[in-house]
């Protein structure tokens, strides 16, 4: 398929100043000659020069758009094949146009991410770079965005290569017993602890996931309580807009309510839920379970009370509930008279002081997003500028490393022949190397490629 010439329109479908189609591919030279007519006569045309003319429609002959278009060649280009690009105004009639007249002269339509699939073929990106240019079209908060542009850049592959490095340095080891091993000295005696260094090291970058996972889909957080605490009052606070139903009536959120925020660059899932409480009906005991699922794939919970009346056995047991939770508890309705003791819910939540806030009159809110803002971080572990992981498939990659790493150390304490530890360590060696892609098949690129954008 790599013979194929492909095309797409690669700017948005939308109406812009400049739309761009783009072409890679052996045919790309060709196209240019039959689709594009210059004032100048031009014989060859220098690589990422822009030269001006028309766009020609190749069986009627009819001008398209006037145009700039820029041709690069193998290998100094994006794909590492010639490429064309072709700068035509950014509306979506004069897009397609374009683009069939490029079809017409013998390109076919690119599929989502093929660009970049060849990118990554002909060797320009790693796999960790490929799914960074994902990244860094998707970002929606400044880390993300930082994190995608750091693995643009290589940092993760550099990271990936140094454990790379240990295993095979620990494999040249390995490898230096089972030839000497009549010796009674035996040369790898530190191969146990060179695996345990190297376990430590894939530990500790396995850990930094939930921080790429922040960084990328954003944090969830759960605002949970009993009835009429005033979660619903809160969401609507924080994202500035009446979003939810509020009124006095307790149990009137009964479905749960999603609604993103982003805090100094850090993206919060909010979601508003019903006030539990035994239910009272159907409906009702439908919203509580649910409550309890969200509060499973949260991130934090904040936990509000009333502080205009004091504790009920309803906030008792949601203290008792949530106690292994990542929870930040809040009181509520601090214009009111204070009429709650904190003592009970500090005692749940050793070293956390409940913030007072008012929903209503939009108190504390400032100090509440900080807070919010720490508890996700903290929770994740998030420091400024460490080298994270970003996709589910690089976890499952390390944890299977970390698996045959861990064998082979297993086997070397128990006695076994240095051979079996080395079998372990290829495997681990090829388990690594999906990271990168290096030992990726075909099935793991279809999965990474299929979810970019066409023109990608
Ligand atoms: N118009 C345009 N803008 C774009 C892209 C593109 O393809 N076209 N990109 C595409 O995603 C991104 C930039 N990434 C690019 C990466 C490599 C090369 C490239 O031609 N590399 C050659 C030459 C390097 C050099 O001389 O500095 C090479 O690596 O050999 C171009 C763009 C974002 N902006
Ligand atoms: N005085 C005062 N009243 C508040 C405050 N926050 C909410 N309320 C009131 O408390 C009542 C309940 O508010 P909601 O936001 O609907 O409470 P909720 O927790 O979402 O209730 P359910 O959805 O029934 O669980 C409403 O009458 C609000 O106006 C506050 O900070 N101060
Ligand atoms: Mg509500």
């Amino acid at each position: 398929m790599l013979e194929d010439t492909i095309a797409a329109i690669a700017t948005p479908a939308g109406v812009g100043g400049i739309g761009i189609v783009r072409i890679s591919g052996p045919k790309s030279e060709s196209i240019l000659f039959r689709l594009f007519q210059s004032s100048h006569r031009i014989s060859r045309y220098q690589p990422r020069r822009l030269y001006h003319g028309d766009l020609i429609a190749p069986t009627t002959g009819q001008v398209l758009d006037e145009v700039l278009v820029s041709l690069m060649k193998a290998p100094s280009s994006f794909t590492g094949e010639d490429t064309l690009e072709i700068f035509c105004h950014g509306g979506i009639l004069i897009l397609e146009a374009v683009l069939s007249a490029v079809l017409e002269a013998g390109a076919r339509l690119a599929e989502p991410g093929e660009f970049t699939r060849r990118a990554f073929l002909h060797d320009r990106i790693d796999l960790t770079q490929a799914e960074a240019i994902g990244d860094v079209i998707s970002a929606r908060t400044s880390r993300g965005l930082e994190t995608a542009v750091a693995h643009l850049k290589g940092k993760l592959k550099q990271k990936i290569d140094v454990l790379r490095k240990m295993l095979i340095d620990i494999l040249a080891l390995l490898e230096t017993e089972i030839e000497f091993s009549e010796d009674v000295e035996s040369p790898a005696a530190e191969t146990p602890a060179k695996l345990q260094s190297l376990s430590e090291h894939i530990e500790i970058l396995l850990r930094t996931y939930d921080q790429g996972k922040i960084d990328r889909h954003g944090a969830a957080v759960v605002i949970a309580g009993k009835p009429n605490t005033g979660k619903s009052s809160l969401l609507n606070c924080l994202l500035g807009e009446k979003r939810a139903i509020v009124t006095p009536i307790p149990g009137t959120t009964r479905d749960f309510i999603e609604e993103a925020i982003n805090i100094q660059g850090l993206s919060i899932r909010l979601i508003d839920t019903a006030g539990i409480r035994p239910p009272e009906d159907r409906i009702e005991q439908e919203g509580i379970r649910m409550v309890w699922e969200k509060l499973a794939a949260a991130d934090g919970v904040i936990l509000l009370f009333d502080g205009s009346s004091s504790l009920t056995e309803e906030d008792r047991d949601l203290l008792k509930r949530l106690a292994d939770y990542n929870v930040l508890p809040v009181i509520n309705k601090t214009d009111l008279d204070h009429r709650l003791g904190e003592e009970e819910i500090t005692a749940c939540f050793p070293g956390t002081s409940p913030l007072w806030i008012s929903a209503k009159f939009g108190e504390g809110i400032p100090a509440l997003k900080e807070k919010i803002r720490r508890l996700v971080m903290d929770r994740a572990g998030i420091q400024d500028g460490e080298i994270v992981i970003s996709s589910l498939r690089q976890k499952m990659a390390l944890e299977k490393t970390l698996k045959f790493v861990a064998q082979a150390r297993n086997s070397l304490e128990d006695g076994l022949s240095p051979e079996f530890a080395a079998l372990d360590v290829r495997e681990a060696l090829e388990a690594l190397g999906e990271i990168g892609g290096e030992t990726a098949t075909e099935e793991i690129l279809d999965r990474i490629f299929s979810s970019f954008c066409i023109g990608k």
